[in-house]
């Protein structure tokens, strides 16, 4: 389990994070929802040790970050990190012999069901593609934890369908997955836990499932109660 317990992160004089409190278990979809600037990135980061807190903790399955708690950890940025020239096999090597829980049948099988050509250069790659690419070199690591950075950010309705056809095959299962969004739409039927952000602290906590059963509300019913009032 990822817990974070009263976490705060300043840039300067700017307050990031306000003292952010949650868990995100294994096997489970967590989604940080929030509008552009709330925090939500500055939390996986965080999460990464790639920004350093200013106050409280993390642990990652009960121990605080530290590099064998880094190594059960993958993180998926909004944009693609690899060079442009690269065709999709090469950074496959790179992969291989720069990583030692890359996981080569898993990037093939995901290349197949994402119907990719590993002879593509990234740059030629449409949005979509290189969105598939991107999430492709992280799933392929194999780590317990898996974060998510706007996976669907600016891509076609038809790529998100099959981006999210992942969250419900046995490439995510047994894993935990922390995805950020502000377009929970049409992603909400995949998560389990949505965890709602606002300036920098968690407003509203709640298993989706079971939003829907007790209350007969939606993600999005909750977010407009939650950020309309
Ligand atoms: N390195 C930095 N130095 C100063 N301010 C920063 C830095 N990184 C982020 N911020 C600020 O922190 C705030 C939160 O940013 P963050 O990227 O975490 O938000 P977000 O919820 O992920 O937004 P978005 O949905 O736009 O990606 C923003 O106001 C941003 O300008």
């Amino acid at each position: 389990m990822i817990e974070l317990t009263d976490v705060y992160k300043r840039f300067g004089r700017k307050s990031i994070l306000n003292g952010v409190t949650f868990q995100a278990k294994k096997s489970e979809i967590t989604c940080l929802i929030g509008i552009n600037g709330s925090g939500k990135t500055t939390i996986l980061q965080s999460i990464m040790n790639l920004t350093p807190i200013s106050k409280g903790k993390i642990t990652i399955d009960g121990d605080l970050l530290n590099k064998y708690t880094y190594e059960k950890l993958t993180y998926i940025p909004d944009t693609i990190t690899l060079l442009p020239r690269m065709k999709i096999k090469e950074a496959f090597m790179f992969m291989n012999d720069f990583y030692l829980n890359w996981n080569q049948k898993r990037a093939d099988e995901m290349l197949k069901f994402f119907k990719l050509d590993r002879e593509d250069r990234i740059m030629n790659l449409s949005k979509g593609n290189k969105a598939k690419v991107n999430m492709l070199m992280g799933l392929a690591m194999d780590t317990d934890y898996i974060l998510m950075d706007e996976p669907f950010s600016g891509i076609d309705i038809f790529s998100r369908e099959q981006i999210a056809d992942v969250f419900t095959s046995h490439l995510v299962e047994d894993r935990g997955v922390i995805i950020t969004t502000h377009e929970i739409s049409d992603i909400e039927h995949l998560i389990d836990k949505a965890i709602l952000i606002d300036d920098g602290v968690v407003v509203k906590e709640f298993n989706t499932e079971q939003m829907r059963e007790d209350e007969g509300k939606s993600v999005v019913d909750v977010m407009r109660e939650v950020y309309h009032s």
